[in-house]
């Protein structure tokens, strides 16, 4: 940075800090709108906005200060918070709101976070991991032999289901095989297999026979070439689910958990063949979860060895609320369907929070600088190995400039207009993604609609 910068960024800091001090709302807002970071920052003394109006009675900056998401805690060089400010210069009524304001920043925009009933699909655990097992060879080949073990067979990366016909709406099952059905797909030379875990007790009381600790494991295959023909399938109506999206949204919510899991695995050995630090080639460990170099020295073999796992990828996603607290942001890519709008996405990158993900993402996609973000809820995404971070952000400011290469169309729409396309679908003016993604529950959840229904 040039001097001639530097004296222009400290001269708008200094021209923040005089209107938070002199109590000028109007200025202090329309600055923050441009600026966000100009909100922590302190000038001499190392004093803040937030002291600053909070040391000469301005109790309206305070209140917008917090709503921006500025930090409370801060200490200037004697140490003292806004709050100790306030209390020392007798605005007693600030001091008492800076004392409460825990979620103020956040109060009439964000909704209440009693989240911990919302369950994303694909986030259901049906079987117990047990990670342990994983290297105990004996253990799994045993398993592997036993008759009440559970394969589920995957071409390609699509799972073989099955259709429930009695149902209403299509919901596919995963077709369980037996040993003796995927014999000859087992032993083929281009079959990954991976274990999954074991099914829960209370899915499966122990029954005695030759199943000695009465635990019913279940391991993934997935195959190159198709491999309909050497397995024993019996019934008509089923298929290896291919296509494209939203198939996997179709399978049984019980179901799509171990899909999830499986599905990400699977994709990682497809995709990592070789050693990623030396190129060269590895043995499959820990029940599909490891894959060992077999490079004498490898650096892969010593210290920090994470490429060794499954990858997963965070990605954030985030329903952006407008300052009113009465519409929210949704954008649409070049490749969604015509009428349909989403929460925006984007991966999270190296050395990056998930709050600073929201901002950065939301800033170049739309244009709109965000404040206060607020975690909400998660869900793994088998599309590859995705997990998408569910959160709400309060925004600072409000025009939208589309980036027009990841987002074509972004705009703001109100709670009757969301509403609307949750509940009519695609008859409404625009749709929103199927109930199984987590945009559409960020959505019903900020409307006050159960985010389970
Ligand atoms: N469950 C849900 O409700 C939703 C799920 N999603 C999922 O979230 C994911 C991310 O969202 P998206 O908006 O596309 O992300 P971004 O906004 O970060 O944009 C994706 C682009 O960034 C580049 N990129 C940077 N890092 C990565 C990485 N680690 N892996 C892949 N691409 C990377 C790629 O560009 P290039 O191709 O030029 O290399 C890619 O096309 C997608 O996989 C999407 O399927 C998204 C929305 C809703
Ligand atoms: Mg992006
Ligand atoms: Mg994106
Ligand atoms: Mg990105
Ligand atoms: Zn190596």
């Amino acid at each position: 940075m040039t001097s001639v910068q530097m004296s222009a960024k400290d001269e708008m800091v200094e021209q923040f800090l005089d209107c938070a001090s002199r109590g000028d709302l109007a200025k202090v807002s329309t600055m923050i709108s441009h600026s966000s970071q100009l909100l922590n920052e302190s000038g001499r003394q190392g004093w803040t906005a937030l002291m600053l109006a909070a040391r000469n009675g301005h109790f309206d900056v305070v209140k917008a200060l917090l709503l921006n998401g500025c930090n409370k805690d801060l200490v200037n060089k004697s140490g003292q918070t806004a709050h100790g400010i306030a209390k020392f210069w007798g605005h007693r009524h600030i001091a008492r709101f800076l004392a409460s304001s825990g979620d103020v920043a956040h109060h009439g925009i964000l909704p209440s976070n009693k989240l911990t009933d919302i369950e994303t699909y694909f986030s259901r655990e049906y079987l117990n991991r047990m990670s342990d097992k994983r290297t105990d060879s004996e253990w799994l080949s045993a398993k592997q032999s036993s008759s009440e073990t559970v394969f589920i067979v995957f071409h390609n990366l699509d799972p073989f289901v099955t259709a429930e016909p009695e149902d209403i709406r299509p919901k596919l099952k995963l077709y369980r095989f037996g040993r003796d059905s995927v014999k000859e797909v087992l032993h083929q030379s281009d079959t990954m297999v991976i274990f999954l875990g074991v099914e829960k007790q209370e899915c499966s009381p122990s029954s005695p026979g030759s199943n000695e600790d009465g635990l019913i494991a279940w391991f993934a295959l997935n195959t190159k070439k198709n491999p309909t023909e050497s397995l024993k399938v019996t019934g008509s109506d089923s298929f290896f689910l291919s296509g494209p999206m939203p198939r996997l949204l179709m399978l049984n919510e019980d179901e799509a958990g171990i899909v999830a899991q499986a599905r990400s695995v699977l994709a990682w050995h497809s995709r990592y063949s070789f050693c990623p630090t030396c190129g060269g080639k590895t043995k499959v460990d820990e029940g599909g979860y490891k894959r060992t170099c077999l490079t004498e020295g490898c650096r892969s073999l010593h210290g920090i060895h994470n490429t060794c796992y499954p990858r997963v990828d965070p990605v954030v996603i985030m329903l952006v609320l407008h300052p009113d607290g009465n519409q929210c942001l949704l954008g649409r890519k070049k490749a969604f369907p015509p009428g349909m709008f989403s929460c925006l996405a984007g991966f999270i990158e190296p050395g990056e929070t998930i709050e600073n993900a929201v901002r950065r993402e939301v800033l170049e996609e739309s244009g709109v600088t965000v404040g206060p973000v607020q975690y909400v809820s998660c869900q793994p995404w088998p599309m590859p190995s995705s997990l998408m971070i569910g959160c709400f952000a309060v925004a600072m400011s409000t025009d939208i400039k589309v980036d027009e290469i990841e987002i074509e169309d972004a705009r703001w729409f109100t709670r009757q207009e969301v509403t609307d396309a949750l509940v009519k679908g695609n008859q409404a003016v625009f749709f929103m993604p199927p109930r199984q993604a987590i945009a559409h529950y960020l959505v019903k959840h900020w409307i006050g609609i159960n985010a389970n229904l």
